[in-house]
């Protein structure tokens, strides 16, 4: 199958999740990323304020506020096709809709990706080699060549959106994750 058709069918059976399923399963994989040692241990991270059926960050910028951890969020600009961290003061204050009706801070306040030690990264489609297939936009992988070599990248997937090999449809510039956390395990990559 072609990259396109693969990303279209993958996010056309994750819209088909319910919400009831889709919550649930968010929990389950936020419970998982809150016990881990990257998690617990960023001062500054990044995560994505998810929309439609995405795994649900929510209640993982919750908590991250309320340890204290300085937080960011993409901000970006899709004439550039490029991407900024932007600090986040609250949530779910303080957001307004951006491109593809993504929340964003209503004030930017930007975060240097060299301060970044933790990026939450959303995505279609992974395998348990950390390839990721995104949206098509390119934007993490302008946006996670500038972070520092040290800093963690955790992806947030369904079972679902698992794939055996991903490895065909990777090019020169696809950038892959350290973790992927699912509702069933947590795969490390590297
Ligand atoms: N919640 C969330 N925030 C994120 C991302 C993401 O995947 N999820 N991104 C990850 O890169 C960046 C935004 N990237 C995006 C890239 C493409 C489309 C997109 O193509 N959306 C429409 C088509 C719109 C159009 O072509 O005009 C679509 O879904 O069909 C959306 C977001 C930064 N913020
Ligand atoms: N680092 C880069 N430099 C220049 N062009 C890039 C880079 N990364 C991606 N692109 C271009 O952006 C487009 C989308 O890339 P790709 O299909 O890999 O996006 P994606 O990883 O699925 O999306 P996203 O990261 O937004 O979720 C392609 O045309 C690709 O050539």
């Amino acid at each position: 199958m072609e990259k396109k058709s693969l990303r279209k069918q993958i996010l056309a059976s994750r819209e088909l999740l319910s919400p009831q399923d889709a919550f649930n399963r968010s929990s389950l994989i936020t419970e998982r990323l809150l016990v881990l040692d990257a998690f617990l241990k960023a001062n500054t991270m990044m995560a994505y304020l998810s929309i439609k059926n995405e795994v649900q960050t929510g209640h993982i910028i919750e908590r991250a506020l309320q340890d204290g951890k300085e937080i960011a969020v993409p901000v970006v600009n899709s004439n550039k096709k490029s991407m900024k961290a932007a600090k986040l003061l609250s949530y779910p204050g303080g957001l307004v809709p951006g491109p593809y009706g993504i929340l964003e801070p209503a004030v930017f306040l930007p975060i240097s990706a060299e301060d970044l030690d933790l990026i939450v990264v959303p995505g279609a489609a992974f395998d348990p080699k950390g390839n990721r297939l995104g949206y098509g936009g390119g934007y993490y992988d302008r946006f996670l060549p500038r972070v520092r070599p040290g800093a963690v990248t955790i992806a947030l997937a369904y079972e679902m959106q698992m794939m055996e090999d991903l490895s065909n449809y990777m090019e020169p510039h696809d950038c892959r994750v350290e973790y992927v956390v699912t509702e069933e395990r947590i795969i490390k990559v590297k």
